[in-house]
């Protein structure tokens, strides 16, 4: 990571490099740029200096406390946090609100200030003021001046314009003229105000947030003899209730009820270009929904059951959602397993009025359903579910108009082909309501294009995104911030671990050798062959058949994870598991799945990637890995996600296990590397296991050089149109099940099929001789 270089929001790719799928619909953003001075003060010619370069930061002067506070605040704005300092509750708190987590281990945690964090601080509240002198109070040296124009600079004009919606219609709101202005001025806004607006219009406001920058003259003690070396510091104790426990609500609530605001209308289908083009003025749009106040919209009448008890950070999550007595928008990020849903619902309960959910399946759509009804007092028939396979009746007549729980997914809402009558009318119902609260399960996952045309669709006071994963392989990552809101919370997995709501997880990368004849054909093969090689080493499939073993022997449930659908056979005959994929039926779907929840006979299945969003797992405590996809670190999350839920009866010190198996010397090992990396930021270690004693015991397949020859034979004989197998993910719902594709005649006669074209002798000339003679 280069971390000379200054900030600058960049849109166009994420940490993966990979490009979007839709950067002609949306431009790059250009904001400003945003610099952290870093004074050239250290003497160049010094050690340390030739070793950290210009991050040398050793001219900083430490306070004389500094053992009992617990942060290094670099003034390239990086924050280290010694997670072992008595502080460090307070100072977690803290930087989760205002910074980036960037790594989480056991020890020292890095965060980083950037503007979307700011941005994300003054959403929730925080004034900057307020994040100067606590940041200065945590800090083991004083705040370096560049570090506090940078939060000025970034928090000064943030929380000053809203995005209201009344009555289905979008305003732009705020209380300060200057700024009202400056948008009115600008071109993009110009193009987007209703015909109707003449320019500002003035209004009793009953939304607006009290003056967030109210001045707060506050000291720094550094005097050692306030407090106790390695005590919590008096003053960051007392500053941490005011800053962080304040439950928001509005003092000056009363004060600003009668103050004049100014606002005026923005046509809907510009609402993305006028959120975007706000950000770039340094304006952007703070979407704050007050429900309490809103006479509108009726309520829903539903609240949580008596039973229901949230965790700590649920209700931390939540509370930054509602803190100041009104519902903000944005993303909240828990590992899986750790109750989203839950979170979802209470959200539900707490604005009370229209409810639209939208999930990533069929799958998700029963399961939201159930755990409304679980945790909630919502009756059957105040939820309606618009999916392929489950259609209730579109309200109409009285029902229409009355506020209910409405669960769909994406794919449905976005779709653009034609659709049945009775779809068309549920769209319609959709499309027409005024929603107090969408609920966006998932949302990392969805599609850029298809996320867009959600939101152009569905007119709503409040979006609340959940996620595990806030990573991605497009822009859309950083477009949430404003499509949706900032990261209201982002949970540490590590200490959810430690504290027993998410199971302890042991996760392995076992280096598998390759054979010697193996590695002489996957030298010379191509990728597709290699992969192929790399994922049915004989030793892989050996590993993964002893600790299948050893595990079942334990009384585990496994579930065996393989991209690669010929491998996903192979392993499932060698291994004899049932298996499924891709085009598993609908039937044998189901009855594997109850078999291996149910049946203690069958306590390991293979699956493809099909299993990673389409459908539910049953619960299992053990996950081995054989093929992964490239290097994708969300898939490598989400699969281990499905072993994370909390673990009942266990006196295991780990109470589960992911093993990632790959074979030394591929490209399996760098795509493991890349894999890898957003479980290690939370904190997770992989142990490497290079060797099993206990195989050597063993009574394995593939024991022998002939065996494992015949094995190679077979796969050297694949032909290569065969090798493109992985499995392709078909989404449940109805909107994705036809793929429609260019097409030309001779597609359709099927004479453009590969299987028509007969293999040239050039390309068998490049082969190997071994090979040559197998195919032939
Ligand atoms: N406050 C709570 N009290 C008791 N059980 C809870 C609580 N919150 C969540 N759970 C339970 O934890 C389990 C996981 O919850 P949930 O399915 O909502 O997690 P999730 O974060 O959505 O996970 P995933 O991303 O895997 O879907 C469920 O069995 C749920 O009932």
């Amino acid at each position: 990571m280069d971390r000379s270089t200054p900030m600058e929001v960049d849109t166009t790719q994420d940490g993966d490099g990979n490009q979007s799928d839709n950067s002609a619909l949306t431009p790059k953003i250009k904001t400003k740029k945003y610099e952290f001075i870093v004074d050239p003060l250290a003497d160049p010619n010094s050690v340390m200096s030739k070793m950290f370069g210009k991050r040398n930061f050793t001219y900083l002067k430490l306070k004389p406390d500094n053992r009992a506070r617990p942060l290094w605040v670099a003034p390239d704005g990086y924050i280290y946090l010694e997670a072992h300092s008595p502080a460090y509750p307070h100072a977690r708190d803290f930087l989760i609100a205002i910074a980036e987590p960037m790594c989480r281990p056991e020890f020292i945690h890095e965060y980083k200030l950037t503007p979307y964090s700011l941005y994300a601080a003054v959403s929730i509240g925080l004034v900057t003021e307020d994040i100067l002198e606590y940041l200065e109070r945590l800090s083991k040296t004083p705040l370096h001046h560049g570090i506090k124009q940078f939060i000025e600079t970034c928090t000064r004009s943030y929380g000053k314009v809203k995005l209201v919606l009344k009555h289905n219609r979008y305003f732009i709101e705020s209380r300060h003229s200057d700024v009202i202005q400056k948008l009115l001025n600008d071109k993009v806004i110009q193009e987007a105000l209703i015909d109707s607006n003449t320019g500002a219009e003035a209004q009793t406001d009953k939304t607006a947030a009290p003056d967030q920058h109210a001045h707060v003259p506050q000291t720094v003690t550094t005097d050692p003899s306030v407090a106790e070396p390695l005590d919590v510091p008096q003053d960051v104790a007392d500053y941490y209730n005011r800053v962080i426990d304040n439950d928001g609500e509005d003092e000056d609530a009363d004060a600003i009820r009668n103050l004049r605001i100014l606002c005026f209308e923005i046509k809907p289908q510009h609402l993305e270009h006028v959120q975007r083009r706000c950000i770039e003025l340094e304006y952007p749009l703070l979407a704050e929904y007050d429900f309490r106040n809103d006479t509108n919209n009726p309520n829903l009448g539903i609240d949580l059951k008596p039973t229901t008890s949230l965790r700590p950070y649920q209700e931390k999550s939540l509370r930054k959602m509602f803190g100041n007595s009104r519902a903000r928008s944005g993303i909240i990020v828990l590992p899986c397993g750790a109750g989203k849903t839950l979170v979802g619902v209470t959200a539900a309960t707490t604005i009370n009025k229209r409810i639209l959910c939208l999930a990533t399946s069929n799958v998700s759509v029963e399961q939201w359903r159930s755990q409304f009804r679980l945790w909630s007092t919502v009756q059957d028939h105040q939820i309606v579910r618009f999916t392929r396979e489950t259609r209730d009746q579109v309200p109409s007549g009285a029902a229409f108009h009355k506020p209910a729980v409405c669960i769909s997914t994406y794919s449905m809402v976005a779709y653009t082909g034609k659709r049945t009558y009775v779809a068309e009318e549920a769209m319609k119902y959709i499309s027409s309501q005024e929603w107090g609260l969408l609920l966006l399960d998932e949302v990392h996952t969805i599609p850029a294009k298809m996320f867009r045309r959600v939101l152009h669709m569905v007119r709503a006071h409040c979006k609340l995104g959940l996620t595990a994963t806030l990573v991605r392989e497009d822009e859309l990552i950083t477009d949430l911030n404003f499509l949706i809101g900032p990261k209201l919370y982002e949970a540490n997995w590590m200490e959810l671990q430690k504290d027993g709501h998410i199971a302890k997880v042991q996760c392995a990368e076992v280096w598998c050798q390759m054979t010697g004849e193996f590695t002489q054909f996957y030298l010379t093969a191509d990728i597709k062959r290699k992969l192929l090689l790399a994922v049915m080493n004989p030793n892989k499939i050996r590993v993964c058949q002893f600790l299948v073993e050893y595990h079942q022997n334990r009384g585990d449930k496994i579930i065996i994870f393989s991209d690669n659908v010929y491998a996903l056979k192979q392993y499932a005959m060698q291994l004899r598991i049932p298996f499924l994929y891709g085009e598993t039926s609908q039937t044998e779907r189901m009855s594997i799945l109850q078999n291996f929840q149910y049946n203690p006979k069958v306590n390991t299945i293979l699956v493809s990637k099909v299993a990673d969003t389409s459908f539910d797992l049953p619960e299992a405590n053990v996950l081995i890995q054989v093929s992964s996809h490239g290097g994708s670190r969300r898939q490598e999350a989400q699969r281990l996600g499905r072993i994370l839920r909390a673990k009942k009866n266990s006196t295991d010190d780990f109470n589960a296990y992911f093993y990632s198996l790959v074979s030394c010397d591929t490209v399996e090992m760098t795509y493991s590397r890349k894999r890898q990396r957003f479980l290690i930021n939370q904190g997770y270690a992989y142990k490497i296991v290079s060797h099993i004693p206990e195989m050597d015991k063993a009574k394995l397949i593939f024991p022998d050089k002939a065996s494992q020859s015949t094995l190679l034979r077979s796969l050297l004989q694949i032909h290569d149109d065969e090798l493109d197998n992985d499995d392709d993910v078909k989404d449940d719902d109805d909107c994705t099940k036809v793929n429609r594709k260019d097409g030309n005649l001779g597609a359709l006669t099927g004479s453009s099929q590969s299987t028509y074209t007969a293999p040239t002798r050039r390309n068998d000339e490049n082969r190997h001789a071994l090979f040559r003679k197998f195919r032939s």
